[in-house]
Order: structure tokens, then C-alpha cells, then sequence
């Protein structure tokens, strides 16, 4: 292939849609059924370019890492991708990057930017964040995008939480001020006399992971604990010994606040003017969450008031804050450079916990700690995974079977199941059933992360029922049926009684099949391509349309007929592995007793 450098890109001609797959540049390929299926980019650049920069040549994905991480995790994405560890990007380098890289990797300290998404032109699967807020990666970007995005939420809780006391108690006991005035030459034992904690009230907002263990923590120390999170539980507050509280009587209780809440629109600043007036005089503050949820110019209002008496710091709203920051200068003011996750232990666990996340993405696995996508336990999974092919294959059915009419608008999924309601999980089959009915018509891909928002932005509402079934709910669906409300159908006999188009398939022998198109009850294998014919039922008529099948080398897999009543309608599906010639299909319309026929590709 002929590659032209300019710049740091390399461009090549566009690609040919009609390329087969097995072509693609990207060679490296998951099944389709797979959730997070990977379209090569040859098939479904998603905001198509005139050009299409190419990354690589071999089989491998390409992960680009664009902070530190630890050694272990990438000795683990080594082993199964191109790593290519590029630190202190610009915005403008990180995005012409981009498009060469299958997975980004960061930490705090990298905007994932709706650009990035849009520079990737299609080819970011996933974006593994280093750590647990994702507030530096644009979420809506992400999932419009179809990206995953996943975090490690646990492997440096420990850590944040040690560096939350650690900040507690060398503000409480001027530590960093008295180090510095000793380095400076001076011994100011009367100036550096600080507060215990022993017996003090200490409000943790953010009751989650971060929050309970400082909450343990401080308890050990001899404080009281309180904590103020509106979705905590309270049996796990007690369980530790805290009592939840309302925001406002943290606020007025606490001698000290502890903030552990991610940055959210809801948390943005809401430490500000009004929040710093109903605290007791003299409050100290710890921030080891976000510096967005402080409002940094009233917290230096409420310093210089003393209001707050002093607070510690190791997070900014800018990263690194100014030099000349008032706030960072402030001398009842204790910072570190955002260091709460930094433990060599810490930076080990969620180097691992962060790349088996992106390897099992990019190999499309569920990922445990999907943060925009609905997170699927690995049992649920397997016993749904030959569902999920069924129901992409009913609605890849269903849309090619659509002639005209307004357009497809109104779809509705039923699952026939004796399970109850909430022992079933509809989400992943409702994706792959979108999945089915918009990809063959047009080049979006769309995966688990992007089905609903894809959905409604071209106006496809999609309703689900449940036929409630008696009997045994070890299986968890007896069969999907899948309708298409207000359009015309190419094949008239997919026409149920309800006027929809209604395809219904059932899992046997662990394959999706077919076994009801329109009223008829059918039986086929949802595999390679089907010829749907209609005709009068009357002796002869398999023999002639196999014959012609044979004629044109074409190799038939299934062949069921489904029929009203002996000599009546009946409906004839015939699987074939390849494709059948235009002259073949001529042949088999020409057939006196067949009244309507189409081929769909599944
Ligand atoms: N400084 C650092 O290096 C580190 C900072 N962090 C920050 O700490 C935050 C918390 O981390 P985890 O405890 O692991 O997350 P988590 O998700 O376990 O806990 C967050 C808690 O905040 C609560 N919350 C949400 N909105 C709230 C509100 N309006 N008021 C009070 N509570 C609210 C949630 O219900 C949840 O319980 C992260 O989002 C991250 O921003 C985490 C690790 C290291
Ligand atoms: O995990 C978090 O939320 C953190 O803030 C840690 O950030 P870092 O990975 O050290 O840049």
C-alpha cells in the first residue's frame, strides 16, 4: 500500500468500502457479536474522511499511554499490543496521535476531549483511565463515539485515604510550615503549636471508597465521624461507627471536613461562599478529591476571614495551579501536587487493574469497570451470549426486510422468559438488537456503549416488553421477537396480523434460528445469507428452487417451509452459505408458483 508522510501523519488513498474484510489495514478483528465489536477501520470510518490515516501494518492494536504507569501494567499490554509510551502530549499532538491508537491510556493529568474522540476518526476503542475520577475524560464525547471508557476504582483507595490523613494531621500539626521555617533558619516552637484531633468532630463528605477508609482511619485515631452522602448506605455508615448527616449540619457539627466526592456538574463548587458561611469558626479543611469542588475565591475569602482556619490542599481547579496562586501561597494553607494515589503500591494496582481492563476491551470482553457502559456480571454474560447473537441477527433480519413507509420509528423488542423481570437484564440485547437494525443501513458502528444514544439521535424508539412464560427459569429466554411498526415490508408475508413486521428466534443447539416470520412458523439457521420465498403451496416447488441453487454452485444449509394450510400460502426459507447470482435469483422470481421473494444477508 502506498503511504505519503506529511508531517507526523501518514496518509494513504481512501479505502475502498467494498474492501473485504480480511483486507483491512487493521487485520486484528472481534467477533461481531462480541459487545464492543471492532468494525476495521476500512469498514466504518464513523465520520468518514476523505482520507484515512493508517496506523500500522501488523496484527497488533496499538495502545498509546500518555502518563506514567507502572511497570506491571505495562509489561501486561505488551503482551498484546503496540505500546507506545508517549508522555507530556500536547492537546494538538495528543489528537494527531490519536488516530493512530486503538486505546489511550492517562491519569489525571490528560483532557480526553470531545476533540480527541472526533481526531480519532473512528479507530479509539477504549480509554483506560489510570486511576478513579474520569473527570478529565468527556464522557458524552466518548459514548457518542462508541468508546469505552474504563478506570481502576480500587487499587489506590488505600492510598488517597492515607494521604487524606496524612494531609490531616500535618496541617493540624503545621507540619510543612515548620519544616520550611527550620530549612529557612529559624526555630519558632511558640508559632507552630497546633490542634489535636483527639476527640474532634470530622465530617466526611463523599462517604464511598476513599471517604469510609479515612473514615476507619480517623476513628483510630480518636475522632468522631461523621459523613454526609446522599447515596451512601446507612447500614455501611454504621457498620463503621459514622452517622450520615444532611450537608448543612456537617457543615455547622464538623471541626474538620474531609472531602471525597467525585467532581461532578452537582459537586462543581459546591464548597463555596454560602457553604463556607454555615461552618464553625475556625474549620480546617482537607481536599484530596478534586479542586472543582471548591470555589478557590471564597475559600481564600473564608481563610482571610478565618472562617477556615487552615486547609490542605492536594488538588487544584488548574493543574498545576499558578505560581502566584494566593491560594497556594497562603501561609494557613498546606499543598501537595496531587500525589493522593501516589504509593508505589498504588501505581502498581492500578497500572494492572487498568490494562487487564483495556486488553479484555480491545479482545471485547465486558469490562468490569466500564464507566459508560452498563456493567454485565461474566455469569450473566455467558449464559446470555447466545442471545446476544440472536437478537443482532433478528434486527439485522428485520431492517432488511423494511421496503418503505416512514422510515423505521418504532421498533419493539419482546423476551419471552419465565424468569421474573429483574432476573433478566434486557440492556445488552437491546443494544445488539439496534445494533442489528441500524448497521446494515448506514456506517455506524455501534457497540454496548453507543446503541441507545445512536438509537435516539435517529429517531428509533425502541420499546421492550416481557412475555411473562410459566415453567422452568433456567433458561433465560425462550425466544425475541423483534416488530417494526408503520412501514411497508419487501416481503408482504413478514407482515404479521398486528400490520408490523415481526420476526421471532430462538437459541438451538446454541445457534440463533429463525422460527416465525409474519404468522408463519419457519425454522431456520440465522447464518450467512436466507432467500425468503412465498408461494403457493404445491408439490415441486423445493425441488426447482434447490435445483437452481445447485445450478448456480450454490451450497444450501437449511430449507424449511412453514404454510397456512396444506395447498394454502406457505413460506419458504432456504439458508445458503454463498451468495446466489443475480441469474439465479432471476430464475427462482421466474418460478410461476412463487408470488414474492428476497434475499437478505445476514
Ligand atoms: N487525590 C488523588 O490522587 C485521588 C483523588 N480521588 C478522588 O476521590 C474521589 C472519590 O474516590 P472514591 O472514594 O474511590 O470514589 P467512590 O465513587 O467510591 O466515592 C464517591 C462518593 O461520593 C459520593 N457523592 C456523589 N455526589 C455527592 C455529593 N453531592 N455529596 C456527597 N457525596 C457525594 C458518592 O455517593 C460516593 O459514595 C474520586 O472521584 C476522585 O476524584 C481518588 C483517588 C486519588
Ligand atoms: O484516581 C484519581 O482519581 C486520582 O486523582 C489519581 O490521579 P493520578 O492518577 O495520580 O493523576
Amino acid at each position: 500500500m502506498a503511504v505519503t508522510t506529511t508531517g507526523n501523519l501518514m496518509f494513504t488513498k481512501p479505502l475502498n468500502k467494498s474492501r473485504p474484510l480480511s483486507t483491512c489495514s487493521l487485520s486484528w478483528r472481534l467477533t461481531l457479536s462480541s459487545p464492543f465489536a471492532v468494525s476495521p477501520l476500512c469498514s466504518r470510518p464513523r465520520n468518514a474522511k476523505s482520507f484515512v490515516v493508517v496506523a500500522m501494518m501488523d496484527a497488533k492494536p496499538t495502545v498509546l499511554v500518555a502518563e506514567k504507569l507502572g511497570d506491571a501494567g505495562l509489561q501486561l499490554l505488551k503482551k498484546f499490543a503496540n505500546v507506545d509510551c508517549s508522555y507530556n502530549l500536547s492537546p494538538e499532538e495528543l489528537c494527531t496521535k490519536i488516530s493512530l491508537c486503538d486505546a489511550l491510556i492517562v491519569r489525571s493529568g490528560t483532557k480526553v476531549t470531545r476533540e480527541v474522540f472526533e481526531s480519532s476518526g473512528g479507530r479509539l476503542k477504549v480509554v483506560g483511565r489510570a486511576g478513579v475520577g474520569i473527570d478529565n475524560v468527556d464522557l458524552s464525547a466518548a459514548t457518542e463515539h462508541g468508546c469505552l471508557v474504563v478506570n481502576a476504582p480500587t487499587a489506590n483507595t488505600i492510598a488517597a485515604a492515607e494521604h487524606g490523613i496524612a494531609l490531616l494531621t500535618a496541617m493540624a500539626r503545621n507540619i510543612a510550615q515548620a519544616d520550611a521555617s527550620i530549612k529557612a533558619g529559624k526555630w519558632l516552637r511558640n508559632k507552630y503549636v497546633g490542634v489535636s484531633l483527639v476527640g474532634k468532630t470530622l465530617a466526611i463528605m463523599g462517604f464511598g471508597k476513599v471517604g469510609s477508609e479515612v473514615a476507619r482511619r480517623a476513628k483510630g485515631l480518636g475522632m468522631q465521624v461523621i459523613a454526609h452522602d446522599p447515596y451512601a448506605p446507612a447500614d455501611r455508615a454504621s457498620a463503621i461507627g459514622v452517622e450520615l448527616v444532611t450537608f448543612d449540619e456537617a457543615l455547622s457539627i464538623a471541626d474538620f471536613i474531609s472531602l471525597h466526592m467525585p467532581l461532578t456538574p452537582a459537586t462543581s463548587k459546591m464548597f463555596n461562599d454560602d457553604a463556607f458561611s454555615k461552618m464553625r469558626k475556625g474549620v480546617r479543611i482537607v481536599n484530596v478529591a478534586r479542586g472543582g469542588v471548591i470555589d478557590e475565591e471564597a475559600l481564600i475569602r473564608a481563610l482571610d476571614s478565618g472562617i477556615v482556619a487552615q486547609a490542605a490542599l492536594d488538588v487544584f481547579i488548574e493543574e498545576p495551579p499558578p505560581t502566584e496562586s494566593k491560594l497556594v501561597q497562603h501561609e494557613n494553607v498546606t499543598v501537595t501536587p496531587h500525589l493522593g494515589a501516589s504509593t508505589m503500591e498504588a501505581q502498581e494496582g492500578v497500572a494492572v487493574e487498568v490494562a487487564e481492563a483495556v486488553v479484555g476491551a480491545l479482545k471485547g470482553e465486558l469490562a468490569a469497570t466500564a464507566v459508560n457502559a452498563p456493567m454485565v456480571p461474566a455469569e450473566v454474560l455467558s449464559a446470555l451470549a447466545p442471545f446476544i447473537a440472536l437478537a443482532e441477527k433478528l434486527g439485522r433480519l428485520a431492517v432488511q426486510l423494511v421496503a418503505g413507509g416512514g422510515g423505521v420509528k418504532a421498533v419493539k423488542v419482546s423476551y419471552a422468559s419465565a424468569r421474573g423481570p429483574d432476573e433478566l437484564d434486557t440492556r445488552l440485547l437491546r443494544a445488539m438488537v439496534i445494533k442489528g437494525l441500524i448497521e446494515p443501513i448506514s456506517s455506524v458502528f455501534v457497540n454496548l456503549v453507543n446503541a441507545d444514544f445512536t438509537a435516539k439521535q435517529r429517531g428509533l424508539r425502541i420499546t421492550e416488553e416481557r412475555i411473562v412464560l410459566d415453567g422452568s427459569p433456567e433458561n433465560p429466554l425462550e425466544f425475541i421477537q423483534v416488530h417494526i411498526a408503520n412501514v411497508e415490508s419487501k416481503f408482504t408475508s413478514a407482515i404479521a396480523d398486528s400490520g408490523e413486521i415481526t420476526v421471532e428466534g430462538r437459541v438451538k443447539d446454541g445457534k440463533p434460528h429463525l422460527t416465525k416470520l409474519g404468522s408463519f412458523r419457519v425454522d431456520v439457521s440465522l447464518e450467512g445469507s436466507l432467500i425468503l420465498c412465498r408461494q403457493v403451496d404445491q408439490p415441486g416447488i423445493i425441488g426447482k428452487v434447490g435445483s437452481i441453487l445447485a445450478g448456480d454452485n450454490v451450497n444450501v444449509s437449511f430449507m424449511t417451509v412453514g404454510r397456512t394450510a396444506p395447498k394454502m400460502q406457505a413460506v419458504m426459507t432456504i439458508g445458503v452459505d454463498e451468495e446466489p447470482s443475480p441469474e439465479a435469483l432471476k430464475k427462482i422470481g421466474a418460478i410461476p408458483a412463487i408470488e414474492e421473494f428476497v434475499l437478505i444477508k445476514l
